[in-house]
C-alpha cells in the first residue's frame, strides 16, 4: 500500500503539487491523469524521492519513505519512462539485468529472470536477449523498459507516459500486455498519462489533477458518471461519456441466451467494440464466442441500457 499524505513540492513560491492525498491498495493500479504542467511527473517522483517533498509525507507498506535511504528505495521501487531510457551500448539482456546485478543476484538467477521477463513480453529470447537496443523497433524497446522495471521483482511500479511514443495499435497491445503483467505479478502500479482512455482503460482508480491539486480520484465508473468539477467532465469529454462506460466492460458481462444471425464476436471484446459491430452491420444482436463455443447472444437494447448515465 503506498500512502500519499499531504504531499507538497514547492518551486520558488509556487506549489507544484499542492497538499495532495491519496492512497494506492496493493494490487492495483492508480492512473494519475491531467493537463501539461499539472503537477504529475513530479507527484509521481516523490515515491521514489527522485524529488524530495517539500512537506508532507509518503508511507510504503505502512514504512515512512524518508527513513530509507534513496539509493534503496529506487532499487526496490520499479520506474519506467516515456522513451524507455535503455543504455544504448548494453544488451537488452544487459538492460533487463541491471538491477538484479546491483542487487548482487547471481548470474544464473538473473539469467532465469532475464528469459522469463522476455517470455512474458512476447519476445523470444533466444532471439532478442543479445541484441543491441537500436536493433528494436520503439514498441519492442517501450517493453523493454517495462521488463526492466520489473526485473528485481519490485512490488511497485512507477510508469510515466510509458506508451505515449507508440502507434495506437502498439500501444493498445502495449496496455494489454502491461494488465496481463499486473495480474501475473500483482504489481501495484501508478501510472501518469495525460491520456483519459488510457487512464479508463489501465487505472483500478484515477486521480485527475490540476494546477498541483487532486479533483477528484475515483474509480473510472465514478470519474464518468459523477465527475466533480467542470473540469473532469471536459477531460473526459462529455460527448465520449457513453462509449467510455461500455469500454469498462467485456461482452461477457452482457452475454443473454438466444441466438443471433452472421459473424460472432468474442466474450473478451468490450462492449463498446460490440457496439461498433451491431452498427456498422446493422444488426440488432450478435452472437457470442467464447473459446471456439457460442455461449449466447448481445443485443443492442442491451447496450442501449448499459450506455446510459448510471443511476
Ligand atoms: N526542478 C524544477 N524547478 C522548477 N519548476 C519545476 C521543476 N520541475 C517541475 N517544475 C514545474 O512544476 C510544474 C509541474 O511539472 P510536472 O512535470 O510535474 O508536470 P506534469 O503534469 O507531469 O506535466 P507534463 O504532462 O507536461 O509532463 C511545471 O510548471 C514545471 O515547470
Amino acid at each position: 500500500m503506498i500512502e500519499i499524505d499531504q504531499i507538497t513540492k514547492t518551486y520558488g513560491n509556487s506549489a507544484v503539487v499542492d497538499r495532495v492525498t491519496m492512497k494506492v491498495e496493493p494490487h492495483t493500479i492508480a492512473a494519475i491523469v491531467g493537463t501539461s504542467g499539472s503537477g504529475k511527473t513530479t507527484l509521481l517522483r516523490m515515491i521514489n524521492r527522485l524529488v524530495e517533498p517539500t512537506t508532507g509525507t509518503i508511507r510504503i507498506d505502512g514504512e515512512d519513505t524518508r527513513t530509507v535511504p534513496a539509493y534503496e528505495l529506487r532499487r526496490r521501487i520499479g520506474y519506467a519512462i516515456q522513451g524507455h531510457g535503455l543504455f544504448p551500448h548494453r544488451t537488452v539482456g544487459q538492460n533487463i539485468g541491471t538491477v538484479p546485478k546491483l542487487l548482487g543476484w547471481d548470474k544464473a538467477r538473473i539469467a532465469r529472470r532475464v528469459d522469463e521477463l522476455l517470455d512474458l513480453f512476447q519476445l523470444e529470447p533466444g532471439q532478442y536477449h543479445d541484441r543491441m537496443p537500436s536493433e528494436l523497433s520503439g514498441g519492442q524497446q517501450q517493453r523493454i523498459g517495462v521488463a526492466r522495471a520489473l526485473a528485481a521483482e519490485p512490488n511497485i511500479l512507477l510508469m510515466d507516459e510509458p506508451f505515449g511514443a507508440l502507434d495506437p495499435i502498439i500501444r493498445a497491445q502495449a496496455q494489454q500486455n502491461l494488465i496481463d503483467i499486473q495480474k501475473h505479478f500483482g504489481t501495484t502500479i501508478v501510472l501518469v498519462t495525460h491520456d483519459m482512455e488510457e487512464a479508463i482503460r489501465l487505472g483500478d482508480r484515477i486521480a485527475v489533477m490540476d494546477e498541483g491539486k487532486i479533483l477528484q480520484y475515483a474509480t473510472p465508473q465514478e470519474i464518468i458518471a459523477r465527475p466533480t468539477t467542470g473540469f473532469v467532465d471536459e477531460l473526459i469529454g462529455t460527448g465520449e461519456r457513453p462509449f467510455r462506460l461500455l469500454s469498462l466492460a467485456s461482452i461477457r458481462e452482457a452475454v443473454e441466451p438466444g441466438e443471433a444471425k452472421g459473424t460472432p464476436i468474442s466474450a473478451d471484446a468490450t462492449l463498446r467494440d460490440g457496439l461498433a459491430e451491431l452498427l456498422w452491420s446493422g444488426r440488432a444482436a450478435l452472437p457470442v464466442e467464447d473459446g471456439g463455443q457460442r455461449i449466447g447472444r448481445v443485443t443492442l437494447t442491451e447496450l442501449n441500457r448499459r450506455a446510459a448515465r448510471p443511476q
